[in-house]
């Protein structure tokens, strides 16, 4: 793969947590080149580092040590105007679907336009689009507390791909699901993710999950160890 038009470039990354005698290293020289506008999957006993990787590759932590280049920006030593801006062009989707309680479908989905999108008189057709998309057309003014499980985590998909993210993180998106739920949740962001050139990169322990995966990336212990597909 050439790794200048990778969507995600990583060279000899290392994390460590804590400080002195607690310092305990997380990664170890990870050289990963993640194409774009694939479902990727990253595989691992739990502490084996997917978490720390996943974070480091979606500007949500400081790298340390190594290269990790993001659509072309290098990472390392970046600064924070230049994080937001990257931020902004990715979409993220947590086991814990951290939607507003108190904001119905459609208004947490107006959250992921961020501050400029959410400000623009047309919002509500974009989100209303995703909506329907994730099979929610008939419950756009639904609050969380009155959606099942997977309509909750179906919302946090539409609110993580409408402002067309070009990578999309998912950490365990599927856990808090039944396995119906959780494959249609998958494979929503898979034909989503093909049908707009998206990059996905998603933990996850779910071997149900794995069937749809372009390519399953595994760590051990902070280290990179195999390839599939
Ligand atoms: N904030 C932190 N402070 C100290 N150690 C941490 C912190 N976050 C993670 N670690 C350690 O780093 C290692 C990797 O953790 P990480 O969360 O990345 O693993 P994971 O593969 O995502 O695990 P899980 O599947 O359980 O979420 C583990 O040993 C963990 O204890």
């Amino acid at each position: 793969m050439d790794r200048s038009t990778a969507a995600i470039d990583v060279r000899g990354l290392n994390h460590w947590f804590g400080t002195g005698e607690a310092r305990k290293q997380a990664l170890f020289d990870i050289d990963l080149s993640i194409e774009r506008g694939r479902l990727t999957v990253l595989l691992g006993a739990s502490g084996s580092g997917k978490t720390t990787l996943l974070t480091l590759m979606g500007c949500l932590r400081e790298v340390q040590d190594g290269s990790v280049r993001l659509l072309g920006q290098e990472l390392a030593g970046a600064r924070e105007e230049l994080l937001v801006a990257c931020r902004r062009r990715l979409g993220f989707i947590f086991q814990a679907h951290n939607l507003h309680d108190s904001l119905t479908a459609m208004q947490n989905v107006r959250m992921g336009l961020g501050v400029h999108g959410s400000a623009a008189a047309d919002w509500r057709e974009p989100c209303e689009h995703l909506l329907r998309l994730v099979g929610l057309g008939e419950r756009l003014d639904y609050l969380p507390g009155n959606l099942s499980g997977g309509q909750k985590q179906r919302v946090a998909v539409a609110r993580a791909l409408v402002g067309n993210p070009e990578v999309v993180f998912a950490d365990e998106p599927t856990a808090a699901l039944d396995r119906d739920s959780g494959l249609q949740v998958v494979r929503m962001l898979k034909a989503l993710g093909e049908a707009r050139g998206t990059t996905t990169l998603m933990v996850t322990h779910d071997p149900r999950i794995l069937d749809l995966a372009d390519r399953i990336v595994t760590l051990e212990d902070g280290r990179l160890v195999g390839e599939g597909r």
